[in-house]
């Protein structure tokens, strides 16, 4: 059985800073112990990993990703191949990604094409949730038999009718059925109905510019929706996580759910934290890069994100890594913004952002490994395999420098699309090395991993419950 020793590091968990070295036996943490004690120095290894000035921190868990993820007619440009690559750059080491039922269709055959596009082609660890697009009798039922095998988590669209939108009483219907099996009901909380009324006097008044995308997907209705979701789920008795929260009034919503008591859960991603419609309003077609649902929203709302951080009122930041090139992707709502593909790149600059807001004083150390790593591990069934630096656990292990500087760039990143959202922004800390179950993804500046190695994981259900 292989053995590794990270030694001279700073061990940093939702929990506990601890200067330790880490002995990995056969892809598992073996054993902490302090710097220098007869139990570190006695150890004997194939690998010795010098971490002396960093941090060793767990494999960051990105728990909302869209690879190849069909949409408005064109795939996400990320293959499970290159996004998980991408990701394993960033030092995330499990992602969990959305199998889709198309209608008409049913979850097994949904779950079945997302096998088999990731299967063999991962380069880090990935699980699956489900996306419902046509909630019936024989799909509810599913639903049993896939929280039985792992997939436990299910989202459902308020937003985009015609598309994967549920009206309340398939939503009410989805929710009692995860009330009784363990299922997580994760909610796109957009009022979609009346954003397609604004869309459509948008254009029809001639706004069809990127810009335009940020006003009619009004704050209003992501509160709005927000508001129902959690009424629906407290009517059913189901728990309930709300995606891609970028709104203060729906971080509101959450916050007094959560404390009337009820289970319920909130996402935002790094695009709410960092960017802001002034992105958007970028010159010429420039703000297609920035199109996403739920929007970006002004800079006002970012403090209400930090704070709802801070305070666990939101508990996950995940990417909702959807990239879709400017050229010839973005460019297709060039007349249009409705036609303009939602989703933002994101997979690999997660880590590297949230040590940025704790450089900036908006988290601490352990907040920023607890809302990245553990807290998603914990919410979708994978703690403490994933998700921690302790023994028992998979060795997903990032040697993280805390003082290097770098430029985030599109010249650079290895996500497989043509612009990065965050061009040019200066982050203080950068992934040295990174291991996958023991096994280096990342080591000296060079990708070492390969396709295949990342293996499937079925989940447990929500362990916040
Ligand atoms: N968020 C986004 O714009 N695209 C991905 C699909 C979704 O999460 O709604
Ligand atoms: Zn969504
Ligand atoms: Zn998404």
């Amino acid at each position: 059985m292989s053995r590794t020793v990270i030694h001279g590091g700073l061990v940093v968990t939702a929990s506990d800073e601890i200067h330790a070295d880490v002995l990995i036996e056969g892809g598992r943490i073996a054993a902490l112990a302090a710097h220098g004690t007869d139990a570190a120095t006695g150890w004997s290894a194939d690998r010795r990993i010098d971490a002396t000035g960093m941090y060793v921190v767990p494999g960051g868990v990105d728990a909302h990703t869209h690879m190849e993820m069909p949409f408005g007619g064109t795939y996400a440009a990320d293959t499970f191949e290159t996004g998980t690559r991408a990701a394993a750059w960033g030092g995330t080491t499990t992602i969990v990604d959305f199998a889709i039922q198309s209608m008409g269709h049913s979850l097994r055959e949904g779950l079945d094409t997302w096998h088999a596009k990731a299967d063999g082609n991962c380069a880090v660890d990935y699980g699956f949730h489900m996306i419902l697009s046509d909630v019936n009798e024989s799909s509810l039922k599913e639903m049993n038999r896939l929280v039985a095998e792992g997939v436990t988590s299910f989202k459902l669209f308020m937003a985009y009718p015609g598309v994967f939108y549920s009206d309340d009483g398939r939503i009410l219907r989805a929710m009692q059925r995860a009330s009784g099996n363990g299922g997580l009901i994760m909610m796109h909380a957009e009022n979609g109905i009346a954003i397609d009324v604004l869309v459509e006097q948008a254009l029809a008044e001639g706004r069809t510019d990127p810009r335009h995308h940020g006003d009619v997907r009004k704050v209003a209705l992501e509160a709005e929706a927000t508001h129902r979701a959690i009424q629906l789920a407290r009517v059913a008795g189901a728990p309930l996580y709300v995606v891609h929260v970028s709104a203060d009034e729906a971080v509101a919503e959450i916050a007094a759910a959560r404390h009337k008591g009820l289970p319920v859960f909130g996402e935002t991603c790094p695009q709410y934290l960092f960017l802001s419609t002034d992105n958007l309003a970028e010159p010429g077609f420039e703000g297609a890069k920035y199109v996403c649902s739920t929007p970006l929203r002004p800079r006002e709302h970012q403090e209400a994100l930090w704070r709802g951080l801070r305070n666990n009122e939101l508990q996950v930041v995940s990417t909702d890594h959807c990239p879709f090139c400017f050229s010839g992707q973005k460019e297709m709502g060039r007349e249009d913004f409705s036609k303009i593909p939602n989703g933002m790149p994101g997979v690999e600059n997660r880590m590297d952002l949230l040590h940025q807001a704790v450089v900036d004083g908006h988290i601490s150390r352990r907040r920023w490994i607890e809302i990245a790593c553990a807290s998603p591990a914990r919410m979708f069934g994978l703690y403490p395999k994933k998700g921690t630096i302790a023994p028992g656990a998979d060795a997903d292990v990032v040697v993280y420098d805390p003082g290097a500087e770098q430029t985030i760039s599109a010249r650079t990143h290895h996500m497989n699309v043509d612009y990065s959202a965050y061009e040019g922004k200066r982050v203080t800390g950068q992934v040295r090395t990174v291991l996958s179950r023991g096994v280096p993804v990342i080591e000296d500046g060079a990708y070492v991993g390969h396709a295949g190695h990342g293996t499937y994981l079925p989940r447990g259900t929500c362990q916040y419950l």
